[in-house]
């Protein structure tokens, strides 16, 4: 079910706890915290305002509680679920690469993460004893509701585990923003617009701690001759060091450590940052550092933009789809589609149950490959998380970019590897915690309105008898829910849409300024951005990759050298005018007065 913009409320939320901008002062570049995007309500899409709904929420007791079964009792445990819908079963995509499964975790970071919790290492608030037993409710931290452990877990019995951490999200009544009777809504910690705010941060705070404040550039520290990102102000309590000085990195975003791919596409964003800037400052040597890090940031933003919307989101939701629901477009030029009315805000069904289906992609080991795309070694990615060392060693950064390009990523399916559900940030340990579980148990402390409230919405009928879902989902699968949930009212929508079968075209049926954008030659170089591109340029030293990155290497998409994809000439961001170099305080006026060929 894929809701698209024509059904998404256009209403504008007042209530949020971000604190709007004093003025919105005119400006070509876009603001940190999101703020002043959307003139009419500046706050919306900043950091610290709540997720918006398709649908009300759906809490034990109406108002905070998580969600309960209709009969009053409690849903079958997150665990219990996760341990039968989603085994381990490895099934290979036969056309996509992990560097799309990658990307999406990219652009799920870009624009949200729930307040509270940095999603990359164990909360600091405990719900369980240190030896995993549950807690006296009298002992039991504010916020806690921790996942019960069957008895009968296959990993975590023969430890004699029975309660995974986890902690609520904050909400908009923590933050004493809403009075206490309306029903609460999560807050999100970053801002919501696709801004590579995980590259420059969503506050003034961090902006100013990755920013060098000359030429134009990043911060930067340089080992082996190559950038990498400065070291973490926390290196020890958000990294497991094995040695004192191991890399642990400081980036726009919290979680950029998580994962070493996820990380190496961070690495290679701020790279780009900053091989644009070095270009921008030799072409206009009259530009100050705040000119041109604006410029290369929204140069960078652009690719990114480009990249997630024309190369990768039709990979997902079909490129006929992303045509009819206007979220691409069959033209070269500009496109004046900005509405003001559009709330930006990320829904929390989107953010909470949709998105995280992709958790399915994920693949338990990375490989390491080798310029002539023999694979030398692979890495589990649960010896990892948290762990980026492993990218400044040997030629790891460069094999890991290959990898990303050409190691398929798992099928979209309801099998899930285990490195991410019995082994998540294992750490030291034998066994880690279960992401699936997680998005369970994040779908109830939300509140989520159940799967068959969304099929109505949907226009699926709604199911009367778990039979009435096999339009959508196999028998096994029925069964499987049946055995489960007490009565169809109460499937979680994060279960209950992952079921469904694939997409065959049905789905949910759910700007340039003159002053602002680019100039039309300017944007139709954006558009020969790609991510196989973004690698070359930015590894250490790759030789050659296939134009379209995120699909599998084969003879329709062969590997050629680097400099035989398109490239961005950047030589259009040259300023000059009929009288020669323009004058520094330009701002105010078109930049289409001053941009010629
Ligand atoms: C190795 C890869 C990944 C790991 C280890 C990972 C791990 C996590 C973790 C630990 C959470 C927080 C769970 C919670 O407590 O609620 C999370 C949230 C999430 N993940 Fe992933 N994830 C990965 C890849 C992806 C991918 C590929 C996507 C989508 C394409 C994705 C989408 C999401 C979304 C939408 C959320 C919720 C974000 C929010 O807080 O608003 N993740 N993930």
């Amino acid at each position: 079910m894929i809701p698209t913009t024509n059904r998404i409320p256009t209403t504008m939320p007042a209530r949020g706890c971000a604190r709007p901008p004093a003025s919105c002062p005119p400006t070509r570049y876009r603001s940190i915290d999101g703020s002043c995007n959307n003139l009419r309500n500046p706050v919306l899409g900043m950091p610290t305002t709540p997720y918006t709904r398709l649908l009300p929420s759906n809490y034990g007791d109406g108002i905070e509680n998580p969600t309960l079964a209709k009969s009053g009792n409690q849903l079958p445990g997150a665990r219990t679920v996760s341990l039968t819908v989603y085994p381990d079963f490895r099934v290979e995509d036969p056309i996509f690469t992990i560097n799309a499964m990658q990307y999406g975790q990219i652009i799920t970071h870009d624009m949200s993460m729930v307040l509270g919790s940095t999603q990359a290492q164990p909360h600091q608030t405990r719900c369980c004893s240190d030896d995993g037993q549950p807690l006296e409710l009298a002992n039991s931290p504010d916020h806690c509701f921790p996942i019960v452990i069957p008895d009968d877990d296959p990993v975590h019995s023969r430890f004699n585990i029975k309660c995974e951490n986890f902690v609520r999200t904050i909400t908009d009544r923590d933050r004493e923003c809403v009075g206490r009777s309306q029903p609460v809504e999560q807050l999100t910690a970053v801002n919501h617009y696709l801004d590579l705010s995980i590259v420059y941060g969503n506050t003034l705070e961090v902006h100013q701690q990755v920013r060098q404040f000359q030429g134009g550039r990043l911060r930067v520290e340089i080992r082996r001759g190559r950038q990498w990102p400065p070291r973490s102000l926390n290196a020890s309590g958000i990294c497991t060091l094995q040695r004192p000085m191991d890399a642990c990195y400081l980036a726009g975003d919290a979680r950029a450590n998580q994962n070493p791919q996820l990380t190496l596409l961070q690495i290679v964003f701020l790279r780009e940052h900053n091989r644009i800037a070095e270009v921008l400052s030799r072409l206009n040597p009259h530009w100050d550092d705040e000119r041109i890090f604006q410029e290369a940031r929204k140069i960078n933003i652009g690719q990114h933009q480009q990249i997630t919307y024309y190369e990768w989101l039709p990979i997902f939701i079909g490129v006929g789809n992303s045509l009819r629901q206007r979220v691409t477009w069959a033209t070269g030029g500009f496109v004046n589609d900005y509405n003001e009315n559009v709330d930006p805000t990320v829904l929390n069904e989107h953010a909470t149950a949709a998105f995280r289906f992709f958790h399915s992609l994920i693949a338990g080991n990375l490989q390491l490959i080798t310029e002539n795309r023999i694979e030398r070694g692979n890495l589990r990615l649960s010896d990892y998380f948290n762990r980026p060392q492993v990218l400044e060693e040997a030629d790891n950064f460069d094999d890991l970019a290959r990898g990303l390009n050409t190691q398929p990523q798992l099928a979209s399916d309801q099998f899930h590897d285990s490195e991410i559900t019995q082994f998540l940030f294992k750490g030291d340990r034998q066994f880690g915690s279960d992401l699936k579980a997680a998005d369970i148990q994040r779908n109830r402390d939300h509140g989520l309105a159940s799967y068959n409230d969304y099929r109505e919405f949907c226009d699926l009928p709604r199911a009367r008898t778990f039979e009435d879902f096999l339009d959508v989902i196999s028998r096994d699968n029925v069964n499987k829910l049946a055995s489960l949930y007490e009565c169809p009212d109460d499937v979680d929508l994060t279960v209950g849409g992952s079921l469904e079968a694939p997409l065959t075209g049905h789905a949910c049926r759910s700007h340039n300024s003159g002053e602002t954008g680019f100039t039309l030659e300017q944007l139709l170089e954006i558009r020969k951005a790609s991510m196989s591109r973004l690698l070359c340029d930015n590894g250490n030293n790759i030789v050659a990759m296939q134009p379209r990155g995120f699909e599998r290497i084969s003879s329709r998409n062969a590997v050629i050298p680097c400099k035989s994809l398109p490239t961005v000439d950047l030589s259009l961001w040259r300023e000059v005018s009929d009288y020669g170099i323009i004058p520094d305080d330009h701002f105010g006026l078109s930049p289409n007065q001053f941009f010629k060929k």
